[in-house]
């Protein structure tokens, strides 16, 4: 988690997320890096996996996002910053589900974050002017990290937009608009331009160059690789002297 910590070390494990457009093999691709490893990392589900079992806050929040956006795939309810604000809030509450686990020292890789909501609300947005999208995406991931600390690690799928549109459709046994494969098309690239802004948060692995066998290996040694480092991580809006979320232990007070 990149803000609001001290560097010295915590016992927690790290928080990983896995991004990109629908269809790219986030899914794929980090169960097979998961399945790999031995310390397997507690996996918490994408939103459309997210249809069975108790219906907690994430889930009505979400509900209520399905029925405004009226079967929209990209949850457009037709508010982006309100969507926004919800979109972070279930993002919020998938945090404080897995603090536990992340006290206990266990890794956890989500099925996209926060950062989905930056490139999603941000090309909403500002359809049509890529680089007023790119500043509004950094600007929602600064909101975002007010919310709730980022992920230490995220993981960024990439491939040719065509070919995670025709995965997508042939999994969810739908045909996409050519207005929604567009959208997907400049996803692609904002979250692209996104990763590039934060080289220390980001990996990158991008299908076209790299083969599945490869890719899925490069992120089991991203995921195993995310343990080591770690600092403590505090609530952001109660300020650097505050308990640690996962250890307990106090911050340092600011210098005076
Ligand atoms: N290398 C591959 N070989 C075979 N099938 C693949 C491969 N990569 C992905 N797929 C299939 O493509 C589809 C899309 O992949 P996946 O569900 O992992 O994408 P995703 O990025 O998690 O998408 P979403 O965000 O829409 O849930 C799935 O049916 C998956 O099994
Ligand atoms: C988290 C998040 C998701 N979305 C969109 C992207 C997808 O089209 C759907 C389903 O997401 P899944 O996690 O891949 O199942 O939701 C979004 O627009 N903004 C977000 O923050």
């Amino acid at each position: 988690m990149t803000t609001t910590q001290v560097r010295h070390s915590c016992t927690r494990g790290p928080l990983i997320a896995a991004e990109g457009i629908n269809g790219v093999g986030k899914t794929y691709l980090t169960k097979r890096a998961i399945d790999a490893l031995d310390d397997k990392p507690l996996m918490l589900d994408g939103f459309s996996q997210r249809t069975t079992g108790r219906p907690g806050l994430d889930k009505l929040l979400l509900r209520a996002l399905r029925e405004a956006s009226a079967g929209d795939p990209f949850l457009r309810g037709g508010a982006p910053l309100a969507d926004a604000l919800i979109l972070l809030a279930i993002k919020r509450h998938d945090l404080d589900t897995v603090v536990p686990a992340l006290s206990s020292g266990r890794a956890v890789a989500e099925g996209r974050s926060v950062d989905s909501t930056a490139v999603c609300q941000a090309l909403l947005l500002h359809p049509d002017n890529p680089d007023a999208a790119l500043r509004t995406a950094t600007a929602l991931l600064d909101l975002a990290s007010s919310y709730r600390p980022l992920p230490d690690l995220t993981i960024l799928v990439t491939d040719d937009a065509a070919q995670a549109v025709a995965r997508a459709q042939q999994r969810d046994q739908c045909v996409l608009t050519t207005e929604q494969a567009v959208f997907m098309r400049d996803a692609a690239a904002l979250y692209e331009r996104v990763a590039a802004t934060d080289p220390a948060r980001y990996r990158v692995v991008d299908r076209r160059s790299v083969g599945e066998h490869e890719a899925a290996e490069q992120i089991r040694a991203w995921i195993h690789g995310a343990r080591t480092g770690l600092g403590c991580v505090r609530e952001p809006w109660q300020g650097p002297g505050a308990r640690c979320m996962c250890c307990g232990r106090r911050g340092d007070a600011a210098p005076a």
